[in-house]
């Protein structure tokens, strides 16, 4: 059982549970013991929940609103929006384009498709520079509702910005290394919000085929990412001896997990750590009958809800390069990887190999 200070507890799995208003409230609590216990968090789970992370609820709930409303949107006009490429890494992706995986092998990653493709769609919003070559895909030339869509994206994108450096700031004040030491790094930050749909499932879909997820095992990629999932369920972490534990939603919290640049970065004394989604945990939420709502599921038969999750994948700038942090190793021979790598470059590599 997780106790008041954990969120998650079992099987070796022991993810903290952190206020963390000293960092977004000023003249609150002890930045420095926040700043120990989200260091600690990420060297030892690689994820983290965060409760007073500085986005008020009304706002969360909003953002989750336009979602549920853009995925509904008819096919035709998501489609008007779609993904290109990994440099550009915006718009619309249905269901199948991505397959999430850990290979970098494009070719290995569309062989595990036939196990059972993910079962989602999304909506990738990356920094907004309407003149730059990869502008944002916007459903603002449709209707009003476009338009506010893109209104209230572009400020949940902000205030997710500013966590993101919050955070940051945290793993550094953690390392010894001084609040603002990633703040140069980090600003703008390449970052990028994705608006996730998993559509409802029949229950038999999951049982007749026992690899299907709705999201496959993979670590992210950048720094860090900030996770707001609703109460459905589903988000499994792996922990040290390769069990996926439940990451039970949490209401009024973020989850946070640290991605391959940043483990990197910090000399792989962060763990960028595998997850997943499954259907939710039967003792959790039952299948609910559906079909029967004129939801276009099939008469009576039994369906796992819909579950809507948001994640902003935050970066450095893209032209930074990712040398070992300092504070994490002692001599030259400490440095597990012994070149640096440009930041937009990692990014691309994953990319490129998962759609
Ligand atoms: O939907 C979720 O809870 C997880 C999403 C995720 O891990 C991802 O998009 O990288
Ligand atoms: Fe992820």
């Amino acid at each position: 059982m997780p106790s008041s200070n954990e969120a998650v507890s079992e099987d070796s799995l022991s993810i903290p549970l952190i206020d963390f208003s000293s960092f977004t409230t000023p003249n609150t609590g002890d930045k420095s013991a926040t700043a120990d216990a989200v260091l600690k968090g990420f060297q030892n789970a690689g994820f983290i929940y965060l409760t007073n992370f500085g986005i008020p609820p009304e706002i969360l709930s909003e953002t989750f609103e336009l979602s549920k409303r853009f995925f509904e949107r008819p096919f035709e006009q998501k489609e008007a929006l779609r993904w290109t490429t990994p440099d550009a890494n915006r718009g619309y992706v249905s269901y199948g384009r991505e397959k999430s995986s850990q290979s970098l092998d494009k070719a290995t990653v569309d062989a595990s498709r036939s196990q059972g493709l993910d079962l989602k769609e999304s909506m990738e919003i990356g920094r907004e520079d309407p003149n730059g070559p990869f502008p944002n895909h916007w459903p603002d030339r449709f209707d009003e509702e476009g338009k506010v869509f893109k209104e209230k994206m572009l400020d949940f994108f902000q205030r997710c910005d500013d966590l993101h450096l919050k955070v940051m700031s945290a793993i550094a004040v953690g390392l010894g290394l001084g609040e603002d030491f990633f703040n140069e790094s980090c600003t703008p930050g390449d970052n990028n919000l994705r608006l996730l749909h998993y559509p409802p499932v029949p229950k038999e879909t999951f049982k007749s085929n026992p690899n299907q997820l709705r999201l496959g095992a993979h670590s992210d990629y950048g720094s860090i990412t900030l996770l707001f999932q609703d109460t459905v369920g589903g988000l499994q972490v792996q922990s040290p001896t390769g069990r996926f534990i439940n990451a039970t939603p949490i209401p009024n919290t973020v989850v946070v997990n640290a991605g391959d640049l940043l483990a990197r970065w910090a000399n792989d004394k962060i763990k960028s750590t595998l997850h997943r989604v499954v259907e939710p945990d039967r003792s959790e939420q039952d299948a609910v009958v559906l079909g029967e709502k004129g939801d276009g599921g099939k008469e009576g038969q039994e369906y796992y809800p819909a579950r809507y999750s948001i994640a902003h994948f935050c970066n450095p700038n893209f032209d930074v390069m990712i040398e070992t942090l300092p504070g994490t190793y002692e001599s030259e021979e400490d440095k597990v990887y012994k070149e640096a790598i440009r930041c937009k470059d990692h990014l691309v590599q994953r990319l490129a190999a998962t759609y």
